[in-house]
C-alpha cells in the first residue's frame, strides 16, 4: 500500500509544486497522467524518496518514508521500492545477469539467479544474459529494467513512462508485463505518463 498526504516540493521559488494526494492498495494499479513538464517524474522521485518534499508525507504500508534518515530510506527503497526510470540506468560494464542481481545485492539479499533467469525467460531476454546491456534493444533493455524492478519481491512498483517510445503492439506487451510481475508478487503499481494509449488500460488514475 502507497498513500500520500499534501505533498510539496520546489525546485526553487519559481518551480513549486503542490501534489494531489494518491492511495494505491495492493495488487492494485494507479495510473498518473499528465502532460510534458507537469511534474510527473518529480512526483514519481518524491514516492521513492529520491527527492525529499518539502512538506507532506509518503507512506508505505506502515512507514511513513519521509522519517528516515537518508541511510534508511535507501535500504528501505533498495528492499521495498522497484522503479523502472524513464531512461534505464544500467552499469554499463555488467552483463544483463549481473545487473538483475546488483538489486539483490544493493537491497542486502542473497543474490537469486534462478529468479533472474526465470525473469529473463518470463520476459522474452533469456537468451542475452551474458550481454552488456548496451547491446540490447531499447525495447529488450526495457524489458530488463522491469526484471530488475521486481528482482527484490517489492512492495510498491513505480515506472515512468514505461511506453513512451515504443509502438502500440510493445505497449501492449510492457503494459501486460507490468500488470502481471505486480500482480505475481502482489505489489502496488503506479505508472507515471503522457501516454493517453494507456488511459482506458487503467481503471484508478489520476491527472496532473
Ligand atoms: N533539477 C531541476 N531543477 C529545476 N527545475 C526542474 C528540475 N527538474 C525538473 N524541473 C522542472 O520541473 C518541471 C517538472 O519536471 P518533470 O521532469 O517532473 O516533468 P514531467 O511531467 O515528468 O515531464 P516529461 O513528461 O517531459 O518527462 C519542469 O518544468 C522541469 O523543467
Amino acid at each position: 500500500m502507497l498513500a500520500t498526504k499534501q505533498l510539496t516540493f520546489e525546485y526553487g521559488p519559481a518551480k513549486q509544486f503542490a501534489f494531489p494526494d494518491v492511495y494505491c492498495a495492493n495488487r492494485e494499479a494507479l495510473l498518473i497522467l499528465g502532460r510534458s513538464g507537469t511534474g510527473k517524474t518529480t512526483f514519481l522521485h518524491l514516492l521513492a524518496l529520491l527527492l525529499r518534499p518539502k512538506s507532506g508525507s509518503v507512506v508505505i504500508d506502515q512507514t511513513d518514508l519521509t522519517k528516515l534518515s537518508a541511510a534508511e530510506t535507501a535500504a528501505f527503497r533498495a528492499k521495498h521500492v522497484g522503479i523502472v526510470y524513464q531512461k534505464p540506468h544500467f552499469v554499463s560494464s555488467l552483463s544483463v545477469l549481473d545487473n538483475l542481481v546488483l538489486a539483490n545485492y544493493l537491497a542486502n539479499k542473497p543474490q537469486d539467479k534462478t529468479l533472474a533467469r526465470d525473469l529473463a525467460g518470463q520476459l522474452g531476454f533469456g537468451d542475452h544474459m551474458a550481454k552488456k546491456t548496451h547491446q540490447l534493444s531499447q525495447g529488450e533493455q526495457q524489458r530488463v529494467s522491469i526484471a530488475r524492478a521486481v528482482m527484490n519481491q517489492p512492495d510498491i512498483i513505480l515506472a515512468d513512462e514505461p511506453t513512451s517510445s515504443l509502438d502500440d503492439e510493445n505497449t501492449d506487451r510492457v503494459v501486460k508485463l507490468l500488470r502481471d510481475q505486480s500482480e505475481r508478487i502482489g505489489a502496488s503499481l503506479i505508472v507515471v505518463t503522457h501516454d493517453q494509449r494507456l488511459k482506458d488500460v487503467f481503471q484508478n488514475r489520476i491527472v496532473l
